[in-house]
């Protein structure tokens, strides 16, 4: 799609015209959660394995809507980008002007996509040399003054008022849009539809609503996801919480890398008895179909982009600590794009969020063929999925960056922050069974329900 085509999506900026920003290294911080002042909505986290960034604070804030949602995004980061100062002294991923992203699922629905700029971003990343950390102060004000002249900034930031962790307490559940019973019948439709040959495969999700007796603190959450799940994408994004297994895009200095993740059964906490469910699953016909579909359509959508991909023949079984998935990791040579897709991006790399608008949504999380599931999705689910199952991530004014598929999440309400709702889905093909897909999704809510234990 062009960029004209995109302006026309309603779009509201609440970005100033320029940013002054600055990254300066700082001593290894160690536990990056740590550094967060509070819990509240505007809390950024990014993290995998100890290494990733927090932040805190809206220098800028970009709210888009519609089909061009991200490319819409996208553009208007860049031209934030061109307007603005940026001294960066670290030069590595996630330094210098970096936004946080996370956009709906659907094209039509409401909650649309937003990229921050956050006030203050500490990050820290594992290279060959050791542990580098960063900190990242932009000034949302005209003034050149990134605030860290003499580093009272710094010092500020790092070591700035902090306000006790909120533990969740007395959480209840309340049901979502649907009773297990009325889901298993909404599976069993796209069982019969699929088998009618109307699609391959339809992803079905349902959502729940949790309660607790105070408004959620995301860095109580943020921490226990990290600590469960070290493997997995720990995010916060706009209020959008979890810890999701499922890289939709990665592009780093020219090479990118996908996650595709498709075919799941639940742990028992047996080790021996999980090795023998994983050799199963490698080799369960319905879960390769499932997968084989997801990896294609992945395949096929970047394809366009890249130069040259490495799509790997069989796929491996990944370890959680609720659930087993067939992965496929696949990695590509980024190709410079073509005057015809965007005139003023001819010869330049697209940016990781336009391949992540390309790639959404996949079949992972929308089914195959990608038109006429996502249109069966929006009639047999019934529920406005919100931001679950859309692409979360960051990227910087260079276009590198990471983006995630949003699952294992939910969705702290603005209104009533004591609440959230919190979703799960699975890949139905015509050989699913609705009471194990219910089952799927009870073992998917895990991390969530974990957190908020
Ligand atoms: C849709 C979700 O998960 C997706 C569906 C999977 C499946 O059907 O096997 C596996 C991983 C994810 O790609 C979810 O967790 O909500």
């Amino acid at each position: 799609m062009s960029e004209a085509a995109t302006s026309e999506s309603p779009s509201r900026a609440l970005a100033p015209a320029r940013v002054s920003v600055r990254t300066l290294e700082i001593d290894d911080p160690g536990d990056l959660l740590a550094l967060l002042p509070d819990g509240g909505p505007d809390t950024l986290v990014w993290l995998r394995r100890d290494e990733g960034m927090v932040a805190w604070g809206e220098a800028a804030r970009i709210d888009t809507r519609g089909e061009g949602r991200m490319l819409t995004a996208d553009a208007r980061l860049r031209e934030l980008a061109a307007a603005s100062t940026v001294v960066d002294e670290v030069n590595l991923p996630g330094t210098g002007l970096v936004a946080f992203g996370s956009f709906a699922f659907d094209d039509e629905d409401p909650s649309g996509g937003t990229l921050v700029v956050p006030r203050v971003l500490v990050g820290r990343r594992q290279t060959p040399g050791g542990v580098r950390a960063w900190v990242t102060l932009v000034d949302a004000a005209d003034g050149t003054d990134a605030g860290v002249g003499d580093d009272p900034g710094v010092t500020g930031a790092l070591a700035g008022p902090r306000s006790p962790v909120r533990e969740p307490r007395d959480v209840t559940w309340e049901p979502g849009a649907h009773s297990g019973e009325d889901w298993m019948a909404r599976v069993a439709d796209a069982v019969a539809r699929i088998r009618r040959g109307d699609a391959a495969k339809i992803v079905l999700a349902r959502d729940a609503v949790a309660v607790a007796s105070e408004p959620l603190d995301l860095r109580a959450l943020t921490t226990r996801f990290a600590r469960a799940y070290p493997t997995t994408w720990t995010f916060a994004v706009d209020s959008l919480v979890g810890a999701t297994p499922e890289l939709l895009v990665r592009r780093e200095r020219g090479l990118v890398a996908s996650r595709v993740l498709a075919g799941t059964i639940r742990r028992t906490g047996n080790d021996e008895a999980d090795l023998a469910h994983a050799a199963a699953l490698a080799r369960s016909s319905k879960d390769l179909e499932e997968h084989e579909l997801a990896v294609a359509s992945l395949a096929e959508a970047l394809e366009p982009f890249v130069a040259s991909a490495n799509v790997p023949e069989v796929p491996s079984v990944l370890h959680l600590p609720n659930v087993m998935h067939l992965a496929t990791d696949v990695t590509a040579v980024l190709a410079p794009g073509d005057a015809s897709d965007a005139p003023d991006r001819a010869g330049a790399l697209p940016s990781v969020l336009r391949l992540a608008a390309a790639l959404h949504p996949t079949a992972a999380v929308g089914g195959t063929p990608t038109r006429v599931a996502v249109s069966l999705v929006r009639e047999i689910e019934g529920m406005p999925r919100g931001r679950y199952a859309g692409p979360v991530g960051w990227l910087g004014a260079d276009g590198d960056g990471e983006f995630c598929i949003a699952l294992r999440c939910g969705r702290i309400e603005s209104d009533d922050p004591r609440r959230i709702r919190v979703f799960a889905g699975c890949g139905i093909v015509a050989a699913s069974d609705p009471q194990s897909e219910l089952d799927e999704t009870e073992a998917k809510f895990e991390p969530v329900r974990q957190a908020l234990r």
